[in-house]
This record gives C-alpha cells, sequence and structure tokens, in this order.
C-alpha cells in the first residue's frame, strides 16, 4: 500500500499480512505512519497504490463485504457517555444487524471480555478514561469480526485499564480472530505479538518474530550474577569461558556480555560457583525493540 499527502509519502509500500490467531504489531513513533496504513487497512482511506483483502474480500471492488469482517478501534472514542456500557454495546449491536437473544448474548459476552461485566450499569461518562476505551474496544467486536484493528488502545489508560485490554487481545486471538495491535509501546508488541512489524517515515523497516528483530542487532545478552563469596575469583573463571566477551564486577555483581545467554548460563554458573561465588540472583537480558529500532533507524523509538 501507498499513500500521499501532497507531497508527503505518508506511507510508502506497506504490506501486511495476518493470520487467523495471530496478533501481529504495528510498532512505530508518532508520525511513523501507522494510522494511515490501517486507515487504508479499514477502507477510511484509499491507497494510492496497492490493495487489501480481508477475509479474502477486496476493500477495495466488495467494501461491505469487507468491512463485515473488519473491526476498527479508533483512538477516538465513539461512545454514548449518557447510556450504559451495555446499552452503548445493545445500540451499536442493533446497527450491525443483531437482534433478540442473539444481541443479548453477544453483549454479556463483549462485556466480559473486555472486563466490564461488573459496570455494565451505570452511565458510561462515569467511566475512567480506560474504562472508556474498554468499551469503545467492545463496539468494535460486537460482530465478530475475523479481524480486529486496534490503534494505540492504551494511550493515556490507567495501569488497572492497561492490563485488561492487553488480556482481552489475548483472550480474542485465542478465539481465533487476527489482530492488528498498532503501537508506539515496545513492551505491549514484545508482550502480545507473534510478529512486529517496526514503521519508521512510512517504511516498514523490518518485520519478523521479537527473536528475528533482535538478531538483526547482532546485539549481545548480558548475564547479571548477584552474590557474595570468592565473587573475584568468579570473575576470572568466568571471564576464561570462550563465549563470554567481556566481564565488568560491580560489588558483589558481575555482568557478562556474552553471545546466546541461554545456551551459555549454565556454564557460567557452574564456574561462577566451582570458584567459590555463593550466587544468589541470576539475570539475563536481552537486546530488545528498542535496541532494534536504534539499530535501524539511528533514533530511539521513545519521543
Ligand atoms: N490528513 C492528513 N493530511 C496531511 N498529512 C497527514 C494527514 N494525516 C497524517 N499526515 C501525515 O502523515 C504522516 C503519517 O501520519 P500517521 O498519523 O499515519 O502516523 P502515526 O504513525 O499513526 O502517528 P501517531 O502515533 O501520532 O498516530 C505524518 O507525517 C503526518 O503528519
Amino acid at each position: 500500500m501507498v499513500h500521499h499527502f501532497g507531497s508527503l509519502i505518508a506511507v510508502d509500500e506497506v504490506s501486511l499480512r495476518i493470520e487467523p490467531g495471530e496478533t501481529v504489531g504495528l510498532l512505530g513513533p508518532n508520525g511513523a505512519g501507522k494510522t494511515t496504513t490501517i486507515s487504508m487497512m479499514a477502507g477510511l482511506l484509499t491507497p494510492d497504490a496497492g490493495s487489501v483483502r480481508v477475509a479474502g474480500r477486496s476493500m477495495l471492488k466488495e467494501p461491505m463485504q469487507a468491512k463485515r469482517h473488519l473491526g476498527l478501534v479508533p483512538q477516538e472514542l465513539a461512545i454514548y457517555p449518557e447510556i450504559s456500557a451495555r446499552d452503548n454495546l445493545r445500540f451499536f449491536g442493533r446497527l450491525q444487524g443483531l437482534r433478540g437473544t442473539d444481541l443479548s448474548r453477544r453483549v454479556t459476552e463483549v462485556l466480559e471480555l473486555v472486563g466490564l461485566q461488573d459496570r455494565a450499569k451505570g452511565p458510561a461518562k462515569e467511566f475512567s478514561g480506560g474504562m472508556k476505551r474498554r468499551l469503545n474496544i467492545g463496539i468494535g467486536l460486537l460482530h465478530r469480526p475475523t479481524l480486529l484493528i486496534l490503534d494505540e488502545p492504551t494511550v493515556g489508560v490507567d495501569p488497572q485499564s492497561r492490563n485488561a485490554i492487553l488480556e482481552s487481545v489475548e483472550a480474542l486471538t485465542e478465539e481465533g480472530m487476527a489482530v492488528l495491535y498498532t503501537t508506539h509501546y515496545m513492551e505491549e508488541a514484545q508482550r502480545l505479538c507473534d510478529r512486529i512489524a517496526i514503521m519508521d517515515a512510512g517504511r516498514v523497516q523490518a518485520e519478523g518474530t521479537r527473536e528475528e528483530l533482535v538478531s538483526l542487532t547482532g546485539g549481545a545478552d548480558t548475564i547479571t550474577l548477584t552474590g557474595a563469596g570468592e565473587v573475584a575469583e568468579a570473575e576470572t573463571a568466568v571471564a576464561a569461558l570462550p563465549q563470554v566477551q567481556q566481564v565488568v564486577r560491580d560489588g558483589f555483581c558481575l555482568h557478562l556480555t556474552v553471545r546466546g545467554a541461554a545456551a551459555v548460563v549454565t556454564q557460567v554458573v557452574t564456574a561462577a560457583t566451582r570458584a567459590g561465588m555463593e550466587l544468589e540472583d541470576v539475570q539475563i537480558s536481552r537486546p530488545d525493540l528498542e535496541s532494534v529500532f536504534l539499530h535501524l533507524t539511528g533514533k530511539a523509538l521513545r519521543d
């Protein structure tokens, strides 16, 4: 897909595929082109070039059928504040053609999915920002879309709602829904997404599983050993292991730079223990998506 705003190429040859039961993350800083991409996917913007298919239906040629399979949850709230969560869902459910027991059953299911079953009655205007977001997500789910697109659903929400939103997304993919999740929070992309497309300046700079992306940096892992006893002896012992590139001693901690920490950690622990270090804690830290973004773009992901 390609989209221009005047002379600006907001989206430049972005190509995405999302399978049932899969969560794909679109991760990028403000202005990267995420919203423009999903607006084209949802049929709100026409691509200057390229095409969109949802459940085999072309968004350009059969927009009604394609849209029936798609749920878009925009950043802006589209709920009625004066009525309850249940009545909001009933109202939007009716608009989508649900009636009678089908409608009641689906409304109850959706309230549970977004964790609002205990707050179904009061007017939505009394909700926290995060609860309003959850209701907004619920509205996008009513018609059981094949693909759900969430546009930065956790921006500015309280931690409890944030967690509820992440748990809802996990439950949806377990049910087989395909989810496209846009965010500029790498922790969320890491937790939720089977694959992540890193977007910057209108382009997907890299795409893959977290591990595949991280391997692009060629970055090394860190193993941190904390303990008592013969720390200096342990330093010498672990430094002699061929996979250990560097050891930094910091009081009772040893920070080791290694390749492939998971494969090396047992040898490191054995060497340190044999040398007389009494280990209290072992931590492995890997290069994360932040390092990948920096590596690919030379910029920090965070604003
Ligand atoms: N309606 C518009 N007219 C002109 N330029 C636009 C319009 N919408 C977006 N842009 C520009 O297109 C680029 C991509 O914007 P887009 O909103 O898709 O980014 P984003 O990754 O979703 O950012 P954010 O995280 O801030 O929502 C930006 O440079 C933006 O200024």
